[in-house]
């Protein structure tokens, strides 16, 4: 909310499946994505978020949005979670590791540099974040990451997947398949906007004279009488 706020875009946030009708594109945030998955099925969330999707609607997943736009998620908790869909690829949800090895690294970044403007890195904001493994024909790779020297392939990752699948050590960090926009790291938490803008164009782009909202679904307080409008600390 606050990223979209200092590109003059007021969002707002949906709780409920009947709220998504009147929004034309949706950020689904990072977060935890069995508890997201949890508070979703218990609002009765995703039929309604696989409808939007669905409707060719703009959805932009950021880490855990990104592992709930996944059409398969690896590494997940004992039976499980429940996926919106969407994204043709594979997700490992802690690829990076524990909350401990949460990192900030330079991503090039070359389809945002060339439609946005800027450099021609981002800082990645890394927060125990999920990496994709593989992604389908229609998905176009925006950012890659070298696999880290001191990453153990082990049994989490699936061996089968290792030596001829990754024999290029890096794994997909962004992608875009038609509407729905992925990243395993955290924008909002940067001053640099282009992500969000980027969005934004999409949006804009398949919105033509619907409502030009942009929402936020899961994490944080569910208690709508006590929502404060705070920023979040900006890393430069
Ligand atoms: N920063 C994040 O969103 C972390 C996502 C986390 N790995 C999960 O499983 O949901």
């Amino acid at each position: 909310m606050a990223a979209l706020r200092r590109l003059g875009v007021k969002g707002v946030e949906i709780r409920k499946p009947e709220q998504l009708d009147s929004v034309a594109s949706l950020i689904i945030p990072g977060g935890e994505s069995t508890t997201m998955a949890k508070l979703a099925e218990y609002h009765n969330l995703f039929p309604a978020l696989r409808e939007f999707v669905k409707m060719g609607k703009p959805v932009w997943g950021t880490c855990a949005g990104l592992i709930f736009l996944a059409n398969k998620a690896t590494g997940q908790k004992t039976g499980g979670q429940e996926l919106v869909g969407g994204l043709d690829c594979t997700v490992h949800r802690n690829f990076f590791g524990s909350q401990v090895q949460s990192f900030e690294a330079e991503l090039p970044v070359p389809d945002l540099a060339s439609k946005e403007g800027g450099p021609e890195t981002f800082r990645g904001v890394f927060i125990r974040a999920p990496a994709i493994l593989e992604v389908g024909p229609e998905v176009q790779v925006l950012a890659d990451y070298p696999i880290p020297s001191n990453k153990v392939l082990d049994s989490n990752f699936g061996a089968d997947a290792l030596e001829e699948k990754w024999s290029e050590k890096k794994v997909i960090v962004a992608v875009k398949q038609g509407n729905l926009l992925g990243t395993a790291f955290h924008p909002e938490l940067t001053a640099d906007t282009r992500w969000h803008s980027y969005f934004l164009k999409m949006a804009s782009d398949v919105a033509q004279g619907a409502s030009s909202s942009i929402v936020a679904v899961g994490g944080g307080d569910f208690s709508l009488n006590r929502r404060q409008i705070n920023d979040l600390p900006v890393f430069q």
